[in-house]
């Protein structure tokens, strides 16, 4: 009987997602919207810069008081920094700012201040070249060219090898994959190990990669693959209304928004629909979300649009201050344009849903509820013949199509089916998709005749349930771990080296650099610690979900390196 263990049912029940990067700076309340400083109408106008500098660093919260009661109440400054920046659009209003601190004292040091001067344009210039050599972007000097569009220097942030030919850019992500094993082997290597059992890893002193890497897998669709986009709604350099992405991060002052039509991993479908709501929001009585000012309405837009045909829509608004009244009448219409007004732009929506979240951080949040407007909250994918139900929060692979190529390989390393007896761990599991499309594929009688019941899910974390793997029946146990980007807690692979029932491991991971400590912990010899045989690998496979962008997802499968065996 198969048996699949669950650890995390977040994909189905809501839980946790990465939330974008809090800003830095503070912000006056009551602003006129049409008189945001993100508008740029034009690229000669001077931008003054106030530095205000002697302040102690990790002093953000403070300093910011103490310099809104002197009359500067917006400022940039991180905590590691000892200065803080004011932006102004005129010099009088920067030779104030000035004036008002230059000699204060603030917490025992004598504050000094300057100005600096620039055109609005290589103000924003200096912010994307900052944001590219903060992400260690190649391109970043590219970037900065300033005959590049707009639209160019997001495609550039978005999909950084959008200028590359396919096969270059598999070429590049095969070499990665190689570059993280290489790595691996070397930080196992390093090692300061002096017990006997150091020959356990005798296999990572060979030369070369440390086990067979076959050729990457490719992405079936090239474009617009991206089941799952989260816009962010604000203004563009001109000042409108604009549902689409920041181009560069926010912390660093970018804070236009462009519209996604140029990018090449966004669906038609949901630019579409980007486009649509973009309409409305600009038809709209209310503003945009101003991300500094931290005022404003419209917030996100999330769009799952699935191989089905289903389409789900996530509005998001900042509620307060609106009354009940308002926000009814807001969903109302929102219900009547996402049903009814759209369709004439063939835009066919399956749920409407809506969050309203007056937080600070950006993005969809699991820190407020999520109402469903319209359907019934759920969408529906197909994957490898099986069928899936999504939630909003739901971790779902967002290449269907590629990730029906990693499954399969999942699968066929697994090599379950051949009449054994044999109990699959499907660790972080999600949605369940690795175990249920396997149970369906290797053993497709036994899946109609079970209705795949011989599963068995844990809705836990898996280090609360690590009792899961010291089970020991009769039967051969192969576990599949596709953890989140990190990996998971070294006390999970702990676990999974005393079970020494467990021969074999496929470790999936979308970012091998992160995941470098868990097979370190996995492949390291037998200490006070880390108890058990160890493992080491025998086989990997990059998988391109993720055309135009840098990661792609590393397969490798670990074997238990048993005393018996030689381990060269
Ligand atoms: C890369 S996804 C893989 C999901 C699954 N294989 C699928 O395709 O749907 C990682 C999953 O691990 C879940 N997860 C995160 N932390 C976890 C934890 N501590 N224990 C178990 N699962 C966790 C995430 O919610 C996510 O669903």
């Amino acid at each position: 009987m198969l048996k699949y263990a669950r650890s995390l049912l977040d994909s189905v029940l809501g839980r946790k997602r990465a939330l974008d990067e809090e800003p830095e700076s503070s912000g006056s309340a009551n602003e006129d919207y049409s008189n945001k400083k993100l508008k740029v109408e034009d690229d000669t106008k001077m931008v003054y810069k106030v530095y205000i500098s002697n302040i102690p660093t990790c002093t953000s919260s403070a300093i910011k008081k103490y310099l809104a009661d002197k009359g500067i109440p917006r400022i940039s400054k991180s905590p590691q920094w000892d200065y803080a920046i004011a932006t102004y659009k005129s010099k009088e209003e920067a030779e104030q700012a000035m004036k008002n601190v230059e000699g204060q004292k603030f917490k025992n040091k004598v504050l000094k201040a300057s100005i600096q001067e620039s055109t609005e344009e290589d103000h924003r210039n200096r912010f994307i070249n900052k944001a590219n050599k903060k992400k260690g972007k190649k391109n970043a000097e590219e970037d900065a060219d300033p005959n590049l569009t707009p639209a160019e220097r997001l495609a550039n942030q978005v999909t950084p090898l959008h200028k590359m030919p396919y096969d270059e850019q598999l070429k590049k992500k095969q070499r990665t994959g190689e570059h993280h094993l290489l790595n691996f082997k070397r930080e196992l290597n390093k090692l300061q190990l002096s017990g006997p059992e150091r020959h356990q890893i005798n296999w990572a002193k060979q030369p070369g990669l440390p086990c067979e890497v076959l050729e990457i897998i490719a992405s079936p669709e090239e474009e617009g693959y991206r089941t799952k986009c989260e816009f962010t709604i604000g203004k563009n350099f001109d000042g409108e209304a604009t549902v689409g992405f920041l181009l560069g991060l926010f912390r660093l002052g970018i804070v236009a928004v462009l519209e996604p039509s140029d990018l090449k991993n966004i669906p038609i479908s949901a630019k579409k629909i980007a486009k649509a709501m973009q309409d409305y929001v600009r038809a709209s009585d209310y503003p945009v979300y101003d991300r500094e000012a931290k005022e404003g309405v419209w917030r996100t837009l999330m769009t799952k649009t699935q191989r089905t045909g289903d389409i789900m829509i996530v509005v998001q608004i900042k509620s307060e201050g609106l009354g009940d009244d308002k926000v009814d009448e807001l969903k109302k219409d929102l219900i009547d344009y996402w049903t009814v007004r759209v369709k004439d732009q063939d835009i066919e929506v399956t749920t409407l849903l809506f969050q309203e979240w007056d937080g600070v951080s950006n993005g969809l949040t699991d820190r407020a509820p999520t109402q469903v407007l319209y359907g019934d909250g759920y969408i529906y994918e197909e994957l490898l013949g099986c069928r899936f139900r999504i939630s909003s929060s739901a971790f779902f692979q967002v290449n269907t199509p590629g990730a029906e190529l990693l499954y399969s390989k999942c699968a066929e390393w697994c090599n379950l089916g051949d009449g054994r007896k044999t109990t699959l761990l499907d660790i972080c599991c999600g949605t369940g998709t690795i175990g249920i499309t396997m149970a369906k594929s290797v053993d497709q009688a036994n899946a109609e005749r079970n209705g795949i019941k011989n599963v068995k899910y844990y809705a836990n974390k898996v280090e609360d349930r690590l009792d899961v793997f010291r089970r020991k029946g009769d039967e051969e146990i192969v576990a599949v771990l596709d953890p989140p980007r990190n990996g998971v807690h070294a006390s999970v692979i702990r676990a999974i080296r005393e079970a020494e029932h467990i021969d074999k491991l496929i470790y999936i991971s979308c970012d091998a650099k992160q995941a470098a400590p868990n097979f370190l912990t996995l492949c390291r010899p037998q200490s006070q610690r880390v108890k058990g045989l160890p493992f080491k690998p025998v086989r990997a496979v990059s998988v391109d979900l993720f055309p135009h962008s840098e990661p792609s997802e590393l397969m490798i499968e670990f074997a238990r390196v048993r005393p018996e065996e030689p381990e060269e």
